[in-house]
Formats: C-alpha cells, sequence, structure tokens
C-alpha cells in the first residue's frame, strides 16, 4: 500500500501520479457501501463551489451551489460520520490508509503536510453529473479559513469506488494540458498537486462515486523537511526513543541553523526524559543545547536531570524564567523567593506547601513531567479502571499501558479538539487530529465524542471500581464534566492526574476549580497531593476519603 519511490518521482516531475490498484477490491466494496449506506441516511449534501478567503484581512466568500459548475454530492468525513451508520470499520481501515499516505507522501516529496487538517469526504455523482475544468486552490497564496492557522490545499487526492468502470460510462477524470482520461475504476488513486493541475469530471453516463481529500501544509512555516519528520514523529508519537533518535539527528546535522539544533537537542532531551526515562541522556541532550544557545527551557530541562543538588540550583537560578525561579524556590522550600515570583506561582507554590504529603517537593516539583507523574500516580493506584481524557495522539495513553500493563483501558475524546478557546491561549479546535483515532494502544478501547455524550453510557456498561484518571482536557468546563460524571464511583485510593493544574495564570479558575467543586459535592474531604511539577504544571491527587457512594449519588443529584 504505497506510491512507491518512483510513483512519487512522478507527482514531483509531473505534478500528478494515478495508481491503479492502490486499495483492494474487499474494501472498495465496502467504502463504496458505506457510502450508499451514508447517503441513504440522507447524510450527503448538494456540492458547493468557491471558497471562503482571506482577502486584506477581510473573509470574502464565493462559496455557493452553481448547476453551471458543479453537480455532485458531498458528505464530508471530518469530522467523522456516527460510528452507528454504515460501515465504520471500512471508514477507520481508510482513515488509515489515508494517514499513510500522508506520510507516505511527507517523508517522500519533503512537504510538511500537517496531521491536523487533512480534508476527507465522499463523493457522488449522479447519472449525469459532471465538475467543469478547475484547479482546486488558486495559486495566488491566499488560503482559507476557519482553521485555528492558514493551511493551505498541497496535494489532491481520489480514490475511486466504482466497479467495472467503461469508457463509455463517461465520468473521467481529465487531466487538462495533460492529455490524460482518467476512468475512475475502482481501487484507482490519483494524486494531483492542488495547485496547478487544471482537471474535470466528465459527464458521468452512470452513478459514480469516489474519496475525495486533501492534504493540507502549514502555509507559514515550512520547516527542513527533517526538522519537520521529526517535529510530526514527537507529535504523534510523543516520547519513544525513534523520536529521540529523529531529533538528535537533526540537532547534529551542522546544515541546519543553531536556533534549529537547539531546539532539536530540546526536543531530543524531551524524548528521552519523558518517554524513555533516561534522565542521564537527557541532561546531555539539554547541556548540548545549552552549549550551542543559552535558553530557559534548556536551563530548566537541564535542572530537572541532573543529581546534584549544587548543580541543579546553578541550572535553575541562572535560567531568568520565572517558572525555573518557582520550580528552584519549591526545591529548595525558599521562601524568601516567592515575592520575587509573579503572584500566580506564588499562590501556587503556596498551595502546594499546604497540600503536598512531602510538605512541597512532591515527586520532584522541580519539573516531573508527564511520565514521572503516571508513573507515581500508577504507583499508588489500585487495580480497577484506567481513563484517560483528552487522548489526542495517545502518546500518554502508550504510557498508561507500560506502566499498568493489565489494566483496563479505556480513552475518551472527540478528537476534534477543545470545544471552546482555553484561556487565551489555545483556539477552538487545537488538539485536533482531524479525526484521526490512535490504533496503536494495545488493548485501549477509545470512546469517541464529547464527554458528555460518551460517558454516562460508559459508565452505565462499566461498573467496577475506578482506579486512575488522567485528565488532559485542559479546560475547566471538559473537567467538570468528567469529574461530575465519575465523581461517585470514585472512592478512597482513587488517583487524579491532572496534565494543567497548577502554574498557570488562571489556574484557580480551571483544573483546580473543577477539583475543587467536585470535592465539596463528593465529600472528598481528605486528599493527597502525590506530585506536582511547576514546570510543567501536573498535578497528582490522591483521594483519601469520600463520603460513602450513597451519599455521593444524593450530591449528584443535587
Ligand atoms: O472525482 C473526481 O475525479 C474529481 C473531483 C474533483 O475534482 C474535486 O472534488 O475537486
Ligand atoms: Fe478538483
Amino acid at each position: 500500500l504505497a506510491v512507491g519511490q518512483a510513483g512519487v518521482a512522478k507527482l514531483l516531475s509531473k505534478e500528478y501520479v494515478v495508481v491503479p490498484g492502490f486499495v483492494e477490491p474487499a474494501l472498495v466494496g465496502a467504502l463504496r457501501e458505506d457510502a450508499e449506506a451514508l447517503r441513504r441516511e440522507g447524510c450527503f449534501v448538494v456540492s458547493h463551489v468557491g471558497t471562503r478567503r482571506l482577502v486584506q484581512g477581510r473573509v470574502k466568500s464565493t462559496r455557493c451551489i452553481s448547476d453551471e459548475t458543479r453537480r455532485s454530492e458531498t458528505l464530508w468525513l471530518r469530522p467523522p460520520p456516527a460510528p452507528s451508520l454504515g460501515n465504520a470499520e471500512a471508514r477507520r481501515a481508510l482513515d488509515s490508509i489515508v494517514r499513510e499516505l500522508r506520510e507516505e507522501l511527507a517523508a517522500l516529496t519533503g512537504s510538511p503536510l500537517t496531521p491536523f487538517v487533512t480534508e476527507l469526504s465522499y463523493a457522488y455523482y449522479p447519472v449525469g453529473g459532471y465538475y467543469r475544468k478547475h484547479v482546486d486552490v488558486p495559486k495566488s497564496g491566499v488560503h482559507t479559513v476557519g482553521r485555528s492557522y492558514a493551511q493551505k490545499r498541497e496535494f489532491s487526492f481520489l480514490l475511486y469506488l466504482n466497479e467495472d468502470w467503461r469508457e463509455a460510462h463517461g465520468g473521467a477524470l481529465r487531466l487538462h494540458g495533460r492529455d490524460r482520461d482518467v476512468l475512475p475504476e475502482g481501487g484507482t488513486l490519483v494524486v494531483m498537486r492542488s495547485d496547478s493541475v487544471e482537471h474535470e469530471v466528465m459527464e458521468a453516463q452512470r452513478e459514480r462515486w469516489a474519496v475525495v481529500g486533501w492534504f493540507r501544509v502549514d502555509a507559514h512555516r515550512r520547516a527542513p523537511e527533517a526538522v519537520f519528520l521529526a517535529a510530526s514523529r514527537l507529535e504523534r508519537r510523543g516520547f519513544d526513543s525513534a523520536a529521540a533518535e529523529a531529533c538528535r539527528r537533526v540537532a547534529r546535522d551542522e546544515g541546519n541553523d543553531a536556533p534549529t539544533r537547539a531546539y532539536a537537542w530540546i526536543r531530543c532531551a524531551h524524548a528521552l526524559f519523558d518517554g524513555c526515562a533516561d534522565p542521564e541522556a537527557a541532561g546531555r541532550a539539554y547541556a548540548e543545547a545549552l552549549r550551542i544557545e543559552d535558553s530557559p527551557t534548556a536551563r530548566a530541562g537541564y535542572g530537572a536531570c541532573v543529581r546534584d543538588a549544587d548543580e541543579v540550583r546553578a541550572a535553575l537560578s541562572r535560567s531568568g524564567s520565572a517558572r525555573t525561579a518557582a520550580a528552584l524556590a519549591a526545591m529548595t522550600r525558599d521562601e524568601t523567593l516567592l515575592p520575587r515570583l509573579p503572584e500566580y506561582l506564588a499562590d501556587s507554590l503556596r498551595w502546594l506547601w499546604q497540600n503536598a504529603d512531602d510538605g512541597g517537593s512532591a515527586g520532584g516539583s522541580a519539573g516531573g513531567g508527564t511520565r514521572s507523574s503516571l508513573a507515581i500516580a500508577a504507583a499508588s493506584a489500585g487495580d480497577g479502571l484506567v481513563l484517560e481524557f483528552g487522548v489526542y495522539y495517545g502518546r500518554s495513553l502508550r504510557m498508561l499501558r507500560d506502566l499498568m500493563p493489565h489494566a483496563e483501558l479505556h480513552g475518551f475524546d472527540s478528537f476534534q479538539g477543545l470545544p471552546e478557546p482555553w484561556d487565551g491561549r489555545e483556539p477552538a479546535g487545537s488538539y485536533s487530529t482531524g479525526g484521526e483515532v490512535p490504533d496503536d494502544v494495545p488493548g485501549a478501547r477509545m470512546h469517541v465524542g464529547w464527554f458528555d455524550r460518551t460517558l454516562p453510557p460508559f459508565l452505565e456498561a462499566h461498573r467496577g471500581p475506578i482506579s486512575l484518571v488522567h485528565l488532559d482536557c485542559d479546560l475547566y468546563s471538559s473537567t467538570a464534566t468528567v469529574l461530575s460524571a465519575i465523581g461517585p464511583r470514585l472512592d478512597p485510593g482513587a488517583v487524579l492526574v491532572f496534565d494543567d493544574f497548577l502554574a498557570h495564570p488562571s489556574w484557580r479558575n480551571d483544573q483546580k476549580r473543577a477539583f475543587d467543586e467536585a470535592a465539596a459535592a463528593f465529600g472528598w474531604t481528605s486528599y493527597t497531593v502525590l506530585a506536582a511539577s511547576l514546570l510543567t504544571k501536573q498535578v497528582v491527587i490522591r483521594i483519601d476519603a469520600a463520603a460513602s457512594a450513597a451519599a455521593s449519588a444524593a450530591a449528584a443529584a443535587r
């Protein structure tokens, strides 16, 4: 299942490539049936033409239904249709094909195709349907809007779903200026450059079905290929040794400029520290970064890796960033440092000193990271259900899998990103995977959708105790939704890992507020902060006392 080196070479030189038999007939048939079923359910809409574009800072829309240009119907597959409709398994298979295709094209063309914003749809052309000559994106460099940042379509791809298509059926894809008509025969893949290949769908004499999609690039940041690949590997896989190695290669490449190399060392260190649990190697990578250029991030990271207390102090005190100063204060318990910190950091630290079981340096509050927080949580948790809210590409879920190989693991995510903007920092839609659901966490079950829809039926069906909950969903509202649903099911000993609890300006109004409200509602009169990190903002809390289940249920009902 690959376009292959030769195919990609063709794509680069001719701007298009045709790959017959790219997908096997069984899957083509399943997708075709899925599309037909979804159309019977009324999911398709009449296809539009035109764009919404930013022109001199204003949105200019030419989107409309134009019979002159196009007669067809579309069903967008991002976000995905409800899994109960059609054949969701076939759609999942399509998702992984599209993902692999994107990764292959990114690797072999060097285009930084972003995983976040692949567009994907089913297209249906009735008898008499057509799409007149057009290019999929104007060359002028304007970008469609409605996304968190501008991304341009780079490659268009088509996968046809029709059995035994003959020339007499019409409906060919005509590639203008290239003297080529492609019959929409089932399993045939076409990839073309979105901004240059003029094409047309000739009038179909038979119903015509296709998968149509676009891979996009971030138009503002065309990184060098290797840096992109390393970064995207980190984004998806997060913290494994291959990611560390990819970053190390970029860092050692003398052809890259100093900021790129320093950045790559820092990301390499991050992968080593958090994924490979190898602080010594991470410390060396941070030191390499510091040799290239001094930065608070590298200093803070270095400080979190080295063992020698004096060295840690030296690294942190020279970093010049408020957060590392706070980490230093946390380590040394030096209250005289508090007045020099921004109020939200001083406030975070005071809270920590009041609540942590060892008085504040819990879990090395200089900076534990996701892995060490989860490891501390896993060590304390029982053997009931383990739930993660906010899965993204699944990197922390993979860590949980490693740490708790026998636990029953469940991941919850809409895979459509944040439902609302967070704290002015992350726009709505951040952390979307474009609907991609990670399928490589062994034994983990995924629950796709908004928490308030997926959680109640889940809790109905899973009556056993809940031992560990990883709340990586940022928002007050999402965290509150989860805690109010699972609160009645948390017994003493249950462990909560919050990913963004502490040490950001609105911390008292985000996850902390959701926790305080749940503690009041469910009678968590006593709890222990097992670990906290002023650098990475995580907090691990074990509930030590809870009102009886009946009382909590009553509290939930109030
Ligand atoms: O279905 C095809 O062959 C081409 C469709 C197309 O050009 C488009 O949707 O932009
Ligand atoms: Fe097109």
